[in-house]
C-alpha cells in the first residue's frame, strides 16, 4: 500500500521562530489539525493541491495534486541538507496527525543525512514516541487557555514530555494580554517536573482576528516570573512576517 499525506505546501526561509531564528530551513506544512487555536495564522485546512516553491524567495510555485506520496517529498526534500541547509522543518496544522507517513519518510530523509526539526502542539504523544528516534529538534508548543479559546491540555502535554525521548527540545508558549501569571506558572510546573533543563520560549502573539498582543512591561514580567523558577526563559517574537518571506 502506498502511504500518503496532505501538504499544503513545501518551501525554502529562514526560521522565524524560536532558537534556531535565522537558520536557513526547507519548510514541510501538512494539512489538518486536531486543535483550533483561536490566534493560529496557518490553519492549513486539506487543499485539493500543494503548492511546491521553485526558487527561494520568489514565490513562484509548481502545483501538485493531494495526496502527496513518500516518494514525493523525498524528491522535493534531498536537497535540505548541510551545508545549505540547518535542517528540516516539518510543521502545519498538526504534523503528528501523519505518523504513519513521517516514519516511512523520515527513515527515507535520514538517508540524506539532514537534520529533522519538528513543529507540534505537544498534544499527541503516541505519534511521538513513534518518531522521536528519527526526529532531531522538537519545537513543541504548550497551549494556554487565555490564548487558544480551550482548556489547558495539561495531561497531554505532560505525557508528550516525557515520550520526546533523546531528541534535543524546547518549549514554545503564546502570549499575549490575556495570558495570566497562573498560566504562567502551570508551564512552569509542567517544565520543572522533567528536572527543569527545558528552555522555555514565550513567543508574543503576533495579531490575528481580535487577539491582543502583551504591552511591553508585561512581556518582561512574564519572563522575569518564569525565570524565578526555570533556569532558560527567552523572549522571541516571530520574524518571517517582518522580513516578508514565507
Ligand atoms: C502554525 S503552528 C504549526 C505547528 C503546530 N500545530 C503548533 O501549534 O505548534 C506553528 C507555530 O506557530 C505559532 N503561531 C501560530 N499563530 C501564531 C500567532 N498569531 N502568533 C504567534 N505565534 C503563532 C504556533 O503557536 C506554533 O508555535
Ligand atoms: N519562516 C518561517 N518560520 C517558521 N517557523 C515556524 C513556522 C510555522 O508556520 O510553523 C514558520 C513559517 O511558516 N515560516
Ligand atoms: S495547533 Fe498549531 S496549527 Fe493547529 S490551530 Fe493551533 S497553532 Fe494552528
Ligand atoms: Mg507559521
Amino acid at each position: 500500500m502506498t502511504i500518503t499525506a496532505p501538504v499544503t505546501e513545501v518551501f525554502t526561509s529562514v526560521q522565524g521562530e524560536g532558537p534556531y531564528l535565522g537558520c536557513r530551513h526547507m519548510f514541510v506544512r501538512f494539512a489538518g489539525c486536531n486543535l483550533q487555536c483561536a490566534y493560529c495564522d496557518t490553519p492549513a485546512p486539506a487543499g485539493r493541491r500543494c503548492r511546491v516553491e521553485n526558487t527561494p524567495g520568489r514565490r513562484v510555485f509548481t502545483w501538485y495534486p493531494n495526496p502527496v506520496t513518500v516518494q514525493m517529498l523525498l524528491d522535493w526534500t534531498s536537497r535540505a541538507v548541510a551545508p545549505h541547509f540547518h535542517a528540516l522543518a516539518l510543521t502545519g496544522g498538526e504534523p503528528l496527525l501523519h505518523a504513519d507517513f513521517l516514519e516511512s519518510f523520515l527513515v527515507g530523509f535520514r538517508e540524506y543525512g539532514g537534520r529533522c526539526y519538528l513543529e507540534t502542539n505537544g498534544t499527541l504523544p503516541e505519534a511521538m514516541k513513534r518518531l522521536a528516534r528519527l526526529v532531531d529538534i522538537v519545537a513543541m508548543d504548550v497551549k494556554l487557555p487565555s490564548m487558544t479559546g480551550f482548556p489547558f491540555p495539561e495531561a497531554e502535554h505532560r505525557r508528550f514530555l516525557e515520550a520526546i525521548g533523546p531528541a534535543h527540545a524546547f518549549v514554545k508558549v503564546v502570549v499575549g494580554s490575556e495570558t495570566t501569571d497562573a498560566e504562567l506558572d502551570a508551564v512552569c510546573a509542567l517544565l520543572s517536573a522533567g528536572a527543569g533543563r527545558t528552555m522555555l520560549v514565550l513567543q508574543p502573539v503576533t495579531p490575528v482576528s481580535g487577539v491582543r498582543p502583551a504591552p511591553p512591561e508585561r512581556l518582561l514580567e512574564m519572563q522575569e516570573r518564569c525565570l524565578a523558577r526555570l533556569p532558560d526563559v527567552r523572549v522571541i517574537p516571530q520574524v518571517h512576517r517582518t522580513l516578508g518571506v514565507l
